[in-house]
């Protein structure tokens, strides 16, 4: 009989792909949507709750936890700009993405009906998700930093008329009625979320990739065109593009005529597009981009999500 232990392989080394040991951070309280997407890309996850995405991003930096889970954008409410400005004050990387179907219930204290709700209270994209059903039942909105959190306010305040719009885990785990299933307005209510990591992922060629990248242009005519062009020669799709302002730079004043001044901003664009970075067309139109971009940073290459 052979007892000499087993050598160590790779695979022995590397971390299993249920994510089981994995320390994920979100924004919210458990039940919250953002927990769900940290549920879907490592489903034995350890989660831990943050009260802001400010926090998160630290959690990762500080080695408190493994990744960060935090949404990026939702198919109604757009982009979630906060954590678009976030990402650069951060030096993370974006190892993955997480598409999510989001199904809003309305939530209410046990044995309400639907037409005793007066007010409701939940994070503003949800309940802007919801505008149409919530106006039609003329209920009173509240905001709350995430749906979870409104469902737990909804019950410590023990008003009959009081509830939240919220998941149907987020039901169970604090013990309300589900009034109504499925109140968003557009049923197709997809949010996007980002993961993100202290190290980068090797990028491959195995799967779909998306590469995510930030850069700045000179100002004049047609550099935002030309910007898009790398990509568009090199037949790449591009299926997220964000603008959001530059915080470090002055405003620009253009004409300081006597009729008073205009300001010009300066903008970072964001730029999501379908090639992974292990590609060369990726490659060369980065490289190509670089030549007349004032700044340019990969933020991640990583494989896309999909919803079944
Ligand atoms: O409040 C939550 O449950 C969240 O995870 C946040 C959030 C968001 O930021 O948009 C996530 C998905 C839904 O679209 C609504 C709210």
């Amino acid at each position: 009989m052979n007892l000499l232990p087993k050598p160590l392989t790779a695979s022995d080394l590397s971390s299993p792909s249920d994510g089981s040991k994995v320390r994920v951070a979100y924004q919210g309280l458990p039940g919250a949507y953002s927990e769900d997407a940290a549920l879907k890309a490592y489903p034995k996850c350890e989660t831990v709750p943050c009260d802001q995405f400010e926090a998160a991003f630290t959690a990762v930096e500080l080695w408190l936890v493994d990744k960060a889970v935090l949404p990026i954008e939702n198919s109604v409410g757009g982009s979630i700009h906060r954590n678009y400005d976030l990402l650069l004050r951060h030096r993370l990387h974006i190892v993955g993405e997480v598409q999510l179907q989001v199904n809003h219930c309305l939530l209410g204290l046990p044995g309400v009906t639907k037409e005793e709700l007066k007010r409701v209270l939940s994070h503003p994209q949800a309940l802007a998700q919801c505008e149409m059903t919530l106006s039609s039942l003329g209920i009173v909105r509240i905001n709350a930093d995430d749906t979870a959190l409104a469902a737990q306010m909804a019950v410590s305040t023990g008003l009959r008329n009081t509830g939240a719009v919220a998941s149907a885990r987020a039901a169970k785990i604090y013990g309300l009625d589900i009034l109504a299933e499925k109140i968003q307005d557009d049923d197709d209510n997809i949010s996007r979320f980002l993961i993100f990591a202290r190290e980068p992922i090797i990028p491959g060629t195995d799967r779909p990739y998306k590469t995510s990248v930030v850069f700045t242009l000179e100002e004049g005519p047609g550099v935002l065109f030309k910007a898009l062009a790398v990509f568009a020669l090199r037949g790449i799709n591009l299926t997220k593009i964000e603008s959001r302002p530059q915080r470090q730079r002055p405003l620009r004043v253009v004409d300081d005529s006597n009729e008073g001044s205009a300001k010009y901003f300066d903008y970072l664009f964001y730029i999501d597009f379908e090639a992974s970075m292990a590609e060369p067309r990726a490659q060369y139109a980065l490289g190509h981009l670089q030549e007349f971009a004032r700044f340019l940073r990969v933020l991640g290459s990583y494989p896309m999500d999909t919803i079944p």
